[in-house]
Parts: C-alpha cells; structure tokens; sequence
C-alpha cells in the first residue's frame, strides 16, 4: 500500500491500520472476536484530506484524491475507508472559488468534469466508505459525505453541514441534490436546499444528513466501530446491493454528463453569478479579520 507523505499543504495521508508492518500481528489462539477484529483491523484504509487550510476542491487537489482513491479501490488488501480531515479548519469547503471565479470556460469546463468523476468513483464506490467529519463542510464539502455509506459529525457548534449554494447566489447541481433526497427524502430536501440551511450537529441527526453525532475526540473511534459492523457483511452482497440502490441515481449524471457540464459553464460565466461568487470570497476573506 502506497504510503503518501502530504506535500506542503496539499496531500492525503493513506495507511492501512495497524503495526509497523501495516498488519497487526496473527492471533492464533484468542477468541473470535479476536480473530475477527484483526481482520478488519486491516481491511479499511484511513484516508485524511489534506489541502490547507480548509480543503477547498482545487483542481490539483481533485486529481490527487481520485488518483488515490483508484488506487485504494484496486488494491484489494482494503474493503473500506474512513475519510476524515487533517485541516484543522474544516472538513472541507467545497469547490475552491478561486477555480470557479475569473477563469475561461475551457477551464470551467476542466473542472466541472473532474468533479464530476470524482462523484462517481465516489458514488459507486465498491469499498465501504465512512465520512469522519471533524469540521464544518459546505455546500461542495458535503460532496464525500453524501457520496459515503455512513456519515459521523462530530458535536461542535463550529461543525455545520449542509447544500448552502442558494446563499452564494448559485443552485445546486442535480447530482448534489439527489443523493441529498435519497438520505434525507423530499420535502427535507425541498426546505434544506432552497433556503441553503446548515445544520449543526443535533440538527443535522435530527434531519438525518448524518448517522451519528459524537464528541470531536471520539469520531475517528466511533467510525471504527461502525467499520466493524459493515466489514461484517459479505463484499459481493454488500456490493451488489449498494450498485442496485445507487446505479439509478449515478446513471442520471452518466447520461447527462455533457449537457450539465455545458449548463454549469453558461451559468458560471454570467457576469451577476461572477460578480456574486467574488463577493462571497471577498466577505469570506473580510470576516477574518
Ligand atoms: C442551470 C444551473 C446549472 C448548474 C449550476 C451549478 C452551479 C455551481 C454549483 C457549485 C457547487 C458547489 C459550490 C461550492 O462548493 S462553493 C463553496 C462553498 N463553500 C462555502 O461556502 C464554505 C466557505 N468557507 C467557510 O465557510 C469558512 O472558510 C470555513 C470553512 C467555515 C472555515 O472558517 P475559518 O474562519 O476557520 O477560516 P476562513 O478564514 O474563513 O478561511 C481560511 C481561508 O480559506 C479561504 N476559503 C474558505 N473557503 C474557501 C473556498 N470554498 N474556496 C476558496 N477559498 C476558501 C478563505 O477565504 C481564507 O482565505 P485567506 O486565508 O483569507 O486567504
């Protein structure tokens, strides 16, 4: 397995769990739960986002994580992945506005597709994947969250979730909005996306964005755990499964790659929704000070 030391700023740490070797030790004599326990211990590869400082999708950064998401999926030592940040920041925010502000469309065009791909090796994923969101991530930083299998926020004021595009003065593309209705239905969805709400943390459970809610310190231990319970289940019924649940939702981005990727590009390049997303990153830069 690849071991990945982050570059300044930009990179992912990938390990496998376990000892020095990347495996803990054979167990020959203890229990089954044991014996169990180490055999998932190895099967999921912790995956920490690192794009400082607040892991916005840069193109650079979009092209780093599915080539190391590709090679996680091959490697077939790894049944799983627990997704985390190594931002202190936030889990992510989303599509970097600097990609999507001032540039030309062939560039818009670039990155639209990129993302895209990375939603559906994500979407379709055959590994089991578990978002461990120890920061806040908005609108585009919601994308590895609702793309996962099960999502654990951790109990912090600061940890809001949610499609807030409508407040940056854009809409949410279709494939954000329909995992976003699959996980928490329609009229949720209806209320959560046209108001562009972010949910903190007992609201997010209660609306049902995310599976669980835990103290910051615990959510990598409670994303083992839940590990635990899903590397249980067989992969080829797990996997079927998932693909028969996903596949109709993943085709409709499929079939309409082209024409989204043609409507984001008109929409993005207006003159009103540049004018608006500058003004957003100014206030973004503004409200630190
Ligand atoms: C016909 C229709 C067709 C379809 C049309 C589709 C339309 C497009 C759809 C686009 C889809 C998704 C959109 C997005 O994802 S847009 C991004 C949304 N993200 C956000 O709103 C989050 C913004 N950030 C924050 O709220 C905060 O930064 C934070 C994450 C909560 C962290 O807060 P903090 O106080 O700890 O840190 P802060 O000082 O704010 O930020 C640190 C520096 O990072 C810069 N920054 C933050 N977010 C972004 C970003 N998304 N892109 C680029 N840069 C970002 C911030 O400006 C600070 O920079 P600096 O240190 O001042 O230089």
């Amino acid at each position: 397995m690849p071991h990945l030391p982050p570059a300044q700023g930009l990179g992912f740490r990938m390990r496998p769990s376990g000892g020095k070797s990347g495996r803990p030790a054979a167990r020959s004599v203890h229990g089954v739960s044991e014996v169990s326990a180490s055999w998932w211990w190895w099967s999921q590869a912790p995956l920490q986002l690192k794009n400082l400082p607040v892991n916005s999708f840069s193109l650079e950064f979009l092209t780093e994580l599915i080539i190391n998401l590709e090679k996680l999926e091959n490697d077939k030592t790894f049944r799983g992945i627990i997704i985390t940040s190594d931002c202190p920041k936030a889990f992510s925010a989303g599509v970097d506005l600097r990609e999507i502000c001032g540039k030309n469309p062939a560039h818009y065009t670039e990155y639209w597709k990129v993302l895209q791909d990375l939603w559906l090796r994500l979407y379709l994923s055959n590994l089991v994947l578990i978002s461990a969101i120890n920061g806040p991530c908005a609108a585009g930083g919601c994308l590895i969250p609702l793309t996962s299998d099960y999502r654990i926020l951790a109990d912090n004021p600061k940890c809001l979730i949610g499609l807030n595009e409508t407040r940056l003065g854009i809409s949410a593309p279709f494939w954000f909005k329909d995992p976003l209705v699959n996980i928490i239905g329609h009229r949720a969805s209806e209320h959560a996306l046209q108001l562009g709400l972010l949910f903190p943390p007992a609201e997010a459970l209660q609306v049902g964005i995310v599976d669980k809610v835990v103290p910051k310190d615990q959510v990598q231990s409670t994303a083992l755990s839940v590990m635990t319970q899903w590397l249980a289940i067989p992969d080829h019924a797990r996997q079927l499964t998932k693909n028969m649940i996903r596949k109709p939702t993943a085709d409709l981005l499929v079939k309409h790659r082209d024409t989204d990727i043609q409507n984001f590009v008109s929409f993005i390049s207006r003159d009103s929704i540049q004018k608006s997303l500058q003004m957003y990153l100014a206030k973004l830069k503004q409200n630190k000070d």
